[in-house]
């Protein structure tokens, strides 16, 4: 049992009792009501829901700084895909510790992924006690023989991440994008999701380029050549980026509740372009936030994507009323728990303890008065304290899960093995 007495949440100061790995109750706690609990004094502090960071290439960190100022298709072919083929377990082991520290210190508390070697991320995850939903990245690029090893190495790591019975970490599908993802497998995915229920994270429509060559090689864009054969009939996607759209493209995600998972940071970096958020908006899709893999962002601060979604769109519109600041915070908490459909992102009594504190003695914190404006256009993202499914991650800024010392030391011994 936790107590965190007398913080500021939800507008006003009040207690917040966590049992197990719930919010058991906000407002006056009394003695009474307490039995053995760790007791955080939250007089100075602001208690936020834990960010949801809905697309992200976590093992990446490996990858950060190495292959800066480049588009999309020449980052992916001549760097990162010929870095990824020296990838391991254990490589992807250390890279995960090392992104659940940076997540972890910097607020968020559950992250959406899309990578290899599953068991590696798994096991990080589990030691970290962060909240994640795992998709094996599915590549076929339109070859047979490679499709039925994607396919069966999907459905391997969909049972063996059920088989870890960690309520903490939950399976998905990943394929990677239409331009390298066949039909057929598209195809089997969808069945696949049905068949496990378990949701779809795809990319969608980042760059010009892919779009050109979905549409070169099928005669449609993206969205409407995936919805021609009924790609999202009965599931649930989180489709990330969703920069370039066309109003029939938009027509189909509204009809199929798409989530979208949108990255501003990693789209401006690679000069992919701006997605239409408030146009999404207006049609009612719900938009989360992620930060894309360290090699195009290059961090996983999410503070820092709630901040550029809120100013980014003002500016390319020239209307400072799109994307207020708690609309863009909501992209970061109740929307992606919407997405990943867990019962987290605000705090309240029967959700998930997924809690995070914040001292207010920082001075971009002040005037102490309107916390939300501040944690959106003020605040760096350093956090305090962070409680991830009702056990204490972080306190006052000590991460109690992981060695850090010993995770920074293997990040620099495996990310030489990955530039060797
Ligand atoms: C899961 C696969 O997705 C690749 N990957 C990483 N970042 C991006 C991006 N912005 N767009 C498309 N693919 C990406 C990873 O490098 C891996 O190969
Ligand atoms: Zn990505």
């Amino acid at each position: 049992m936790i107590l965190i007495k007398d913080a500021f949440v939800n507008g006003k100061r009040q207690d917040i009792l966590i049992e197990g790995n719930k919010i058991k109750k906000i407002g006056e706690v009394k003695k009474e009501e307490i039995e053995n609990a760790e007791i955080i004094d939250g007089k100075n502090k602001i208690a936020i829901p834990g960010l949801i960071n809905t697309h992200t290439h976590i093992p990446m960190t490996l990858f950060r700084g190495v292959a800066d100022d480049l588009p999309l298709m020449e980052w992916l072919n001549n760097y990162i895909w010929p870095m990824e083929a020296k990838l391991n377990e254990e490589i992807v082991y250390w890279g995960t510790l090392l992104g659940c520290i940076e997540m972890v210190r910097s607020g968020t508390t559950t992250f959406n992924d899309m990578y290899f070697f599953l068991e590696g991320i798994a096991k990080a995850v589990d030691e970290s006690g962060m909240r994640a939903v795992l998709a094996y990245g599915m590549i076929d690029l339109f070859d047979e023989e490679k499709r039925e090893k994607e396919i069966k190495n999907a459905e391997k790591y969909i049972n063996y991440i059920n088989s870890l019975n960690n309520s903490r970490i939950m399976p998905a599908l990943g394929p990677h994008a239409p331009y390298t993802c066949s039909k057929e497998l598209l195809m089997e995915v969808n069945s696949l999701a049905k068949k496990y229920n378990v949701p779809i994270h795809i990319h969608m429509n980042e760059t010009l380029d892919e779009i050109k060559m979905v549409k070169e090689k099928t005669g449609m864009e993206p969205f409407v050549y995936l919805n021609s054969f009924g790609f999202f009939d009965g599931v649930r996607v989180i489709t990330a980026h969703c920069v370039h759209l066309t109003d029939e493209e938009i027509k189909i995600m509204k009809e199929k509740n798409i989530n979208v998972s949108h990255n501003p940071i990693s789209n401006l970096k690679l000069a992919s372009g701006i997605a239409p958020i408030p146009k999404l908006l207006n049609e009612g899709i719900n938009i989360t936030l992620g930060t894309d893999g360290c090699g195009s962002n290059n961090n996983l601060n999410l503070f820092e994507e709630i901040k550029v979604s809120a100013i980014l769109h003002k500016g390319v519109n020239l209307n400072p009323t799109v994307v207020k600041a708690e609309t863009a915070f909501n992209f970061a908490t109740k929307n992606g728990a919407k997405a990943l459909n867990i019962k987290a992102g605000e705090i309240k009594e029967g959700y998930l303890a997924d809690i995070v504190l914040i001292n207010l003695d920082k001075p971009y914190l002040y005037p102490k008065e309107n916390i939300m404006s501040h944690l959106v256009y003020a605040f760096n993202g350093f956090v305090d304290d962070v409680i991830i499914d009702g056990n204490i991650v972080m306190r006052d800024g000590k991460i109690l899960t992981v060695d850090e010392e010993k995770v920074y030391e293997k990040a620099e011994e495996m990310y030489e093995i990955l530039r060797s």
